[in-house]
């Protein structure tokens, strides 16, 4: 039985004068510890299937099961993670990373031990009364990976969780994610627009056609690019190749859309 199952999704929005398919006949089995990407043209569904994953809204049609069990509502083993940071102003790194802890009724010394000795390995050590206005972009990004890991969930969903970074920032990151990811032997879903990250970082990637979105390609990483660290991934020969692959069929998708 595969960890997360979407069978037969389609979404359909509606408003007062217009009906957008967003989604259609969308069925994918993941198995627990795979790093997934989702690529594809602006607008063709990526956040909306995202979002029906992490149970923020039900399907028009289809269901999500994440580990046997039905997706119906926002779970605490499922993490989400965006663009941008979400951290609460008003209160200190250490506060923020525990918010979650602290909704879950799960604060315990151990569970805020463990989360501090997350800070530490993330990097984070001594900003822990700093408020978020006092870190960079990078670090705090950081620390929304730190809060989202603290309640330990069983699979993240990730939108664009890097976009808001300058490049370099943006690679170090990458590495540092699917170190921790790898580590606790996590599920991981990425939204992306970055072929290059989505290549860097998974071991699938879904590449989903525009209006009405639906998986047009799905890619596997070769094996050899899947032991090193995103970074090296980028100088490997095996990575140019998939990028063009993959370039090509983003390219025709997009073409199809101006016909
Ligand atoms: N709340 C909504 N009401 C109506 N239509 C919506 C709503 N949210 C999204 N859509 C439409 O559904 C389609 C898919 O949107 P979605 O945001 O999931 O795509 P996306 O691939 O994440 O886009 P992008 O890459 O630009 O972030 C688009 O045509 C969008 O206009």
């Amino acid at each position: 039985m595969s960890f997360l199952k979407i069978e037969d999704v389609h979404h359909v929005y509606f408003s007062k004068d217009s009906t957008t398919t967003a989604l259609e006949n969308i069925s994918l089995a993941i198995e627990e510890g795979e790093f997934i990407s989702f690529l594809g043209p602006s607008g063709c569904g990526k956040t909306t299937l995202l979002s029906i994953i992490a149970g923020l809204f039900k399907p028009t049609e289809g269901k999500v099961e994440i580990d046997g069990k039905l997706v119906d509502k926002a779970r605490s083993y499922i993490g989400y993670m965006l663009q941008q940071d979400y951290l609460f102003p008003w209160k200190t790194i250490e506060e923020n990373i525990l918010v979650g802890l602290q909704i879950m009724k799960n604060e315990t010394e151990q569970t805020k031990k463990d989360t501090l000795a997350l800070l530490e390995e993330i990097g984070l050590k001594g900003v822990e009364s700093f408020y978020p206005k006092q870190l960079s972009g990078g670090m705090r990004q950081r620390a929304a990976l730190v809060r989202t890991l603290a309640t330990n969930p069983k699979i993240l969903l990730l939108d664009e969780p890097f976009s808001a970074l300058d490049y370099q920032t943006k690679l170090k990151l990458e590495d540092l994610v699917q170190e921790t990811l790898r580590e606790y032997q996590k599920t991981a879903l990425l939204v992306t627009h970055d072929i290059g990250e989505a290549i860097a970082m998974s071991d699938r990637i879904f590449l989903l056609s525009s209006k009405p979105g639906r998986i047009a390609k799905t890619f596997e990483v070769p094996t050899e690019l899947r032991e090193l660290t995103p970074f090296n991934v980028r100088q490997h020969p095996a990575y140019s190749h998939l990028f063009q692959e993959i370039w090509k069929e983003l390219d025709q998708l997009e073409a199809k859309l101006k016909h």
